[in-house]
Parts: C-alpha cells; structure tokens; sequence
C-alpha cells in the first residue's frame, strides 16, 4: 500500500452510527416539556473576577532556543544499543509505592447494563462470556438508559504543571480494571463482585438473590416464592429511582433559584458522583448559566463535557453540541449521565434515524443534541430551530477546529461563524472548549465566534502526571518498540496505545506484537466500522492490552486506566502529541509517554505536509470552472463533481472543499453551498409506464425531459433536474426514493459532487485566486512548521538527557514540558530552522532527464517536486509515478529549492521545443 495514500490525516473519515440499544428506551421521567426559562442569579462578572482567567495575551515571537537545538540524526547513524539513551527511571517494584486504589461503585452500572439487556440476550454464550460481542453494532440515537448511573470516583487530575520535575511515579500494577465509564464488563459482570462490597445494601442485596432465583429455577423448586421477591425487588428499585430522580429535579431547582458553589456542588454529586469540581470547570459553568459566551481551556481529561452537562440540566432550551467526529458524538452521547436526554445527527446515519431524532427533539424528548457541523447549518434543520425550538446554549467542541492555524482544521467548522450562530439558530450563549490550541489559534477562534477576551478560562494545556521520553531509532524501531514494552515498567502496563503515522504500520506492528505474545490490534479509519467499534470496547474492557492505532483512534475516549502512550512515528504537531498523550492517565496516576524519533519518519511527514498545497494558475482555473457560464443564472444548483474536478485540477478534496467553503463564508458570499450529493441518477421504471407517472408527477415529468435514454433507462443530473422546477436536490431524491418504496422505479446514484448555487460572481477571478492561493500558502506553511517545531522538541529531549544532573527520565519530561508549554503560551510560530537542504547539485540534471523520459505529461513545478518528494497527488497518483526512478529521490532538499528548479528546467524544456519547431 503506498504509504501517503494510507495516511490517517486526522480520523475524519470516521463514520459509524450511533449503537441501537437492545430495549426500547423506557418513557422521559425527567419533566417534559422544558420548564420555563428561569435565568439564575449568577453574576455576570465571573470571568473576569477571576484571577486564574486572563485576557488572550498579544502576539508573541518565541525567542529561537538554539541552545537545545541538534542537527536532526541521520537514520543512517548506529543506534544506541539496546536503548541506552532510554530516559525511564528503572526501579524493582519493591521500591515503588502500592497502586492507588480508585474507589468506584460500580455495582449501579452492572445492574443497568444487565438491565439493558432482553433475557435473550442475558442468556446467550456471547453475553455469558464476552462481552464484546454483546455490544449492538448500531448505537441507538437517543440515549434512555433505564437506571441512573452513580459513581463516586476521586477528583484526581489537578490542574496545572506547576512544580517540575514530575510526581514521584505512582506504580501502576493494571490490576484494577477501568474505573471510567467506557467500561463495557458491566454486560458480563464477571470483573466486578469485588467491588459490590462498597455497594449499597439494597443493591448487594438484589444481586445476590437474582442469582438465588436462577439456580432455584434451574433446580426446578421454589419458583414461584423467588418470582414475588423478584418482584417486590423491583419495586424497590423503582421506589429507590424514583426517589433518585426527585432528589435531582430538588438540586436543579436549587441551582436555577441561586447558582451557589454549594448548590451546584450538590448536583455534582448527586448526578456523578463527584465530591468536588476539578479546576476550571464551576467557573465554566457559572459563566454560561449567567449567559456569557466562554471560551474554555482545559487539558485532556479535564472533565470539560461536565461544563456544558451540568447547564444543559439546568437551562429551559436545548444544548446543542458540535463535533468534528461522527465517533466521538457516539462516545459523548454514550456518557450522558442518565438524567440528560440525549440525541445525535449526523450525515452519516439512515434517513429513518434522523426523523426520529428529529421527532424526540420536537417533542422536547431531547435535552442535549449531538451535531456535525454540516448538518448543523443545513436549512431543514436551521428551520426547524426558528420555528420552535430554542437552543440555550451552542456547544463547539474541539474548538480548535475553527481556526486554521490549528493542527486539525475542519472547512465546515468555517461554517461556526457566531454571526450565522446567533442569526440562523438564535443560540443564547457560546461555548468553545479545547484542550490544544496557541494563543494565535485562540484568536482566531474567539474572533470567529465573537467571544470576548474576558470570558477566557485557561488552565495548563498539560497534566502533570506524565513521564514524558523519547528516543533515537531507526530501521530496527519495531524491534525498539518490543524491547520498550518488554523493559519496566511498561512490561506491567494493562493498557497501552502505541500511535503510528500509517494504516499499513498499524497491521504489521500489531502483528509483529502478537507474534511476541502480546494481545495487540491495529485500529485506522480504513476498517469496518463495526471493527473500530468491537476494537475500542474490547480495549476498553482490557481484552486487549495494546491498540495500535493511528491518530483515527483515541479523541474523545476516555479510558482511566491506560497506562502509557507510545508513538512509533514522530506527530505533526506538539498539539497532537499532547492530544495523543492525553490518552493517558486519566485516572490521575502518572503514565508513561514515549516516543521513537526516526529522521526519515520526519522528512516523509514534512513531503506530506506539501500535499494540499496549490498554485495559483490551478485556483483560477477552478474559480473559472465554479463561475463558469453555465452556472451564472440566479438560483440554478450547480454542481462539481468531486473525483473529475479533483483529477482535471491537480486538487485533493479537502482543498477543494476548503476553498468552497471560503467562497460561501468569506467576506463576500459568492455562493451557498447545499447538501453534498451523488448527482447522476439512472433511473428504471419497473410498474407503470414513464409517461404515465409524468402526467401525475412533476418530478418524474422534469426527470423524462432532462434525461437522455441508453439501454432502456433514464440517465439524468439531479441538480439540473431540481432546478428546471424550483426544487431542491433532497426533495428531488426524497420522491425518487418514495418511488422504489412503492415499487415504481429502481435507480442507481454515482457521482458524488459539491452543490451550490451562485449569489454573486467575483469581479476578478485573479485577485481572488490571488488571495486564496496565499491564504492556503500560509496553512501550508504553518502545518511543515508545526512539524518542525514538534522535531525540534523530540531532538532537544534527545539531546538533554546528557546533559544535566536529574535522570534522563525526569530531564527529558521537564524539557518537552517547557516546550509544550512555551508553545501553547505563546503564539506556536516559535523559530525553528527547517531540517531539510537548500541545494543539491545533481537536482537540476535530475529534472532535466525525467522530463525527458516524460514528455507525454503535462508537469507544472509543484507536481515535480511532489514526485522528487514522493508524494503522489490525484493527477499523479502513486500507483503509476511511484514506479519512476526519481520517486522521493530528493525528500530532504527542500520543496521550494526543488519548485524553483523545475521551474527552469520547464521553461529551459518550452524553450527547447519553441527553438525545435522553429
Ligand atoms: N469533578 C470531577 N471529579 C472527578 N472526575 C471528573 C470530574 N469531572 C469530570 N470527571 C471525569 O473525568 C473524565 C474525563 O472527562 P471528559 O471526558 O469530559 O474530559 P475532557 O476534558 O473532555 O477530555 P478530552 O479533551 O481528552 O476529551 C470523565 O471520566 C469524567 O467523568
């Protein structure tokens, strides 16, 4: 597989569908409809009385650090053998303290996952022993669970890195099991009759004799007498529910009469468990019950879900979260607690499952709704919301996504301009929560969403329960890694992630591990679905200790007990990193984070950095396309046809859907963009003849006079067809599909293609290239140098660890720290000197004889300097330029040096022919 091809960019492709639960959810018994709205006295001031919130601080250059700088190693350097550059502080376990017990009551979860389960189900050999399989493919769309969940867990992630160097290790044994809630063994029980002990009486006492019942059953005796207990068990539990649900409707009056620390504190504890808030999170609250849009900045595993939670009880309208992933929706919804009705929709799922969704939602059912932000903006849906329902507070999760100096920027996130939110969605108040993001990513964040500077809370972007290392490798790294999970104390880690950059290394390091007798499976979003599902829960119930996985895998989950994070590859950026590493010690105790910086692993990330990168001339080409004649009249759908426009303008989707979405929401609307759709249908009429079904439906008679006939069937455009009657695509395949169900027609849809229609047509289609090309320059730029700033981190690490008093391990923690920190405290444009050569002599020579073995393609400058880099584009894919002898011959020259002699040599090849023609 060509490995650029294969590269999980960022886990966006994953899709799945919510799980369907295996009982339909029992009737809302919180009061429904939303009582009315009741502002609670909460002063408005919170922010900025706050002294740990401070305004975004101005722009700052990070001085350059050359101090710590190294020449990046070659990989043909001798490794170290046997990693005797491994910074881990080596201790016999005698010396280290016990493991810190978590105490949990889990019995509440155990009984409602049972509780969730047919009798059927509770009987068959999967459930009876694994769990896994237990788990329903399709996640339902509103979650209902029957019993309320209570833990009581400790507050253990304090909040800052303050004091360096790191805790004292807290021995990690990975006997305890997963204390958080992705913990599917409830469904099989088997791990948890320890823990019923902490149990209440009732409880322990409702276990033991539906065990009792069983085995009399089984005997066939007492049926009948253990039938009544049961059921008089069941009244219990229901007297015991209801009085739960009643203490919590008394603790949402109490905070919407006075927002009190006191009264809110009660809620923690009464709906989670909790004894106290972690830092960062009451304030968080408090300012968005009080109505101020806040911006909230708090590290991985902070408990940030908690601060929209919490108002979303209390608030009368809806709480609408934004996600970027389809999988991390699922998990979000998946932890409500079971007093917040929740509910989600995405693109991706069934048509069926939306309305449903949208039914709930109408109906008051749901209290929080888990949105893509596509979806989010799109007119149904928009004007479902102006017509009747009101959203109190509008959530964007991953916030950092709006900007595109970030390291994950999403175009439709583009779509989260505040103006649009307000107006279009009448949202009362503004979340935005992250934990990775620069002061200049904040900005921007906070300008798009015109959250005002004040109304900043930001903590540490880095918990201080990680022992951070790294080390040199090379071409032996999967041996490296073995020798890594085989040495203390990783040999004793229950649960480990090890992140690789490509979906073909998370197959052949799992296997290699596997092989080594360690339970091991690869995860990227190339897989099925339904194995990423089956993959994370069997992780998260500690069937498998190690998931090697790409960045698809981890954002969001939240599993307390892995105990380290190892990355084979180095990340694209410190944000990913501290986003990967996050995965990590969740439950507050310290964990183990390594990393294997491989030279040759970073210059092939760097090559791949240049992947989205365009030249002007192919952005005016492409605004002439989308502007073109055909398109002008006012209200016409039109549309592009993603794969042809892709090849025909050298252009990966993603940059194509960038620019779009900059047409659409820069600071002229050029265009509105609608529902990406297949747009080429061909159509069979099974039942009645065509004519006849065209004199009694508009549709089908557009269908007939825009469609050409070949071999029997009707072959049309669905935009063209929509806009020859006024309709728009959805309606057009919305009766196209009424159509099969009754039996009329079959049809097949290929093509899928962006849809607009034009508002205006752009004056200068050059300035406006002009613009555009070095808007998405200036991306380019900023994500090679969010890899360079991350390489430089990794060697200065490296280099450390020989340099002072404090072990390695402690050493290269205290500098990686420093340099997250600086990083994120400043603006993330630190000065680091790229790692790749100016010049070459041979390079010109080089060009010249490959665009003489070539001179049947059409080259520009960038597409030479992506062969010589070995990075394929759609016009010159992999699997036909990877064959060329040339192929990623000069990855360590840098782009430009190799754009600027190809240059040349290409006018040096017009030159040449113009002088042989003449
Ligand atoms: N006050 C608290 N005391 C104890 N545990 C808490 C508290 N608040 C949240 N938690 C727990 O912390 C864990 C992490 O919470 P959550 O998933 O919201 O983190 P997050 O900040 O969204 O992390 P990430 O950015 O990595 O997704 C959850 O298991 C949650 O129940």
């Amino acid at each position: 597989m060509d490995s650029d091809s294969d590269s999980d960019s960022d886990g966006s492709h994953v899709s799945a569908t919510p799980p369907r639960d295996p009982v339909p959810p029992p009737p809302p018994r919180i009061s429904q409809p939303p009582p009315p709205r009741q502002v609670p006295p909460v002063s408005r001031k919170v922010a900025s009385s706050s002294s740990r919130s401070k305004p975004i601080a101005p722009k700052q250059q990070q001085p350059p650090d050359h101090s710590e700088e190294a020449p990046v190693p070659s990989s043909s350097s001798p490794l170290s053998p046997l990693f005797t550059n491994l910074p881990f502080r080596i201790c016999e376990p005698s010396n280290l303290s016990q493991p810190t017990r978590v105490s949990s009551s889990v019995s509440s979860f155990y009984r409602l996952r049972r509780a969730s389960l047919t009798s059927e189900e509770k009987s068959t050999p999967e459930c009876q022993s694994d769990s896994v399989n237990c788990v329903p493919e399709l996640p339902q769309v509103v979650t209902d669970p029957p019993k309320p969940v209570r833990r009581k867990p400790p507050n253990l992630i304090t909040d800052s890195v303050t004091s360096l160097p790191v805790k004292a290790p807290v021995f990690r044994s990975g006997g305890e099991g997963n204390f958080v809630k992705l913990n599917l063994n409830g469904k099989r029980g088997k791990k948890f009759p320890s823990k019923y002990k902490g149990a209440s009486k009732s409880r322990s006492k409702f276990a033991y004799r539906g065990k009792r019942y069983k085995k009399s059953e089984a005997d066939g005796g007492e049926g009948e007498t253990l039938l009544e207990e049961e059921s008089d068990l069941q009244k219990q539990r229901e007297e015991e529910d209801d009085g739960f649900i009643s203490s919590v409707e008394d603790a949402i009056l109490a905070v919407k009469t006075e927002a009190s620390d006191e009264n809110l504190t009660k809620l923690l504890n009464l709906v989670y468990g909790y004894d106290s808030f972690r830092d960062g999170q009451l304030q968080a609250i408090k300012m968005v019950l009080g109505g101020s849009s806040t911006m909230l900045v708090l590290p991985t595993g902070a408990g940030k879900s908690l601060c929209y939670q919490i108002p979303a009880m209390i608030l009368p309208g809806i709480t609408l979260v934004v996600s970027p992933l389809v999988s991390l929706m699922i998990d979000q919804l998946k932890h409500l607690p079971s007093v917040i009705k929740g509910g989600l929709l995405s693109s991706s799922q069934r048509p069926e499952e939306a309305t449903e969704t949208l039914r709930k939602l109408k109906e008051g059912i749901i209290k929080v709704l888990f949105v893509s932000p596509e979806r989010l903006l799109n007119v149904e849906f928009l004007s479902m919301f102006r017509m009747s329902l009101s959203v109190s507070l509008l959530v964007v999760d991953e916030a950092h996504c709006v900007s595109e100096w970030s390291h994950n920027f999403r175009p439709s996130y583009m779509r989260l301009k505040a103006s649009m939110l307000y107006s279009a969605l009448k949202a009362e108040c503004i979340l935005a929560m992250t934990a990775t993001a620069t002061t200049m990513t904040l900005e921007a964040v906070m300008s798009a969403l015109e959250i005002p500077s004040t109304n900043l809370i930001q903590k540490s972007q880095l918990r201080d329960n990680f022992e951070l290392s790294v080390s040199l490798s090379g071409a032996n790294r999967m041996k490296d890694l073995l020798i890594l999970m085989e040495s203390h104390p990783y040999k004793k880690i229950k649960s480990i992630i090890v992140y690789c950059k490509f979906q073909y290394e998370t197959d052949m390091i799992s296997k290699y591990l596997r092989d080594n007798n360690i339970t091991a499976k690869g995860y990227h979003s190339g897989l099925p679905a339904k194995d990423r599902v089956r993959i994370q829960e069997s992780f998260c119930s500690n069937k498998i200790r190690v998931v090697v996985a790409t960045v698809a895998f981890g954002m969001g989950l939240d599993k307390g007990d892995v105990g380290a994070v190892i990355h084979f590859s180095v990340p694209g950026s410190l944000e990913e990193y501290v986003q990967e590493i996050g995965r990590a010690g969740r439950d507050g105790r310290l964990s183990y984070c390594h990393l294997f910086y491989d030279a040759d692993t970073y210059l092939k990330l760097r090559s791949l950095s240049h992947s989205d990168g365009v030249d002007e001339y192919a952005v005016a080409k492409f605004l002439t396309h989308v502007f073109s004649s055909e398109t002008k009249q006012h209200e016409k759908i039109c549309s592009l046809v993603i794969e042809s426009a892709s090849h025909k303008f050298d252009m990966k989707e993603e940059v194509m859907q960038t620019i779009m979405t900059h047409l659409e929401l820069g600071e002229v609307q050029y265009l509105r963009m609608l529902p990406q759709i297949n747009v080429c249908c061909t159509l069979n009429f099974h039942k009645s003849s065509p004519n006849t079904l065209a004199a009694r439906n508009t549709i089908v008679a557009a269908i007939l006079k825009k469609s050409h006939v070949k071999q029997g069937l009707h072959v049309f455009d669905i935009p063209a067809v929509a806009s020859s009657i006024g309709f728009a695509t959805t309606d057009v395949l919305a009766e196209i599909q009424t159509l099969k169900m009754k039996g009329e027609v079959t049809y097949e849809m290929k093509d899928p293609a962006f849809c607009y229609t034009i508002l205006e047509v752009p004056r200068e289609i050059c300035s406006l290239s002009s613009h555009l090309t070095k808007w998405l320059a200036e991306i380019e730029t900023c994500k090679v140098r969010k890899l360079d700033i991350m390489s430089s981190a990794a060697v200065a690490a490296i280099n450390v660890s020989n340099t002072s008093e404090l072990s390695a391990g402690a050493k290269q923690t205290q500098s990686l720290q420093s340099r997250i920190l600086n990083y994120f405290n400043g603006d993330g444009n630190c000065d680091t000197p790229s790692k790749t050569t100016q010049n070459c002599s041979f390079l010109r020579a080089d060009i010249k004889v490959f665009l003489q073995s070539n001179r049947q393609a059409k080259f520009t400058p960038r597409a030479i300097a992506r062969i010589m880099h070995g990075v394929g584009s759609p016009a010159f894919p992999n699997s036909i330029w990877s064959k060329t002898h040339f192929w990623g011959r000069y990855m360590s020259v840098d782009f430009s040096v190799i754009m600027e002699a190809a240059q040349t040599e290409l006018l040096n090849c017009v030159d040449r022919n113009a002088a042989l023609a003449a």
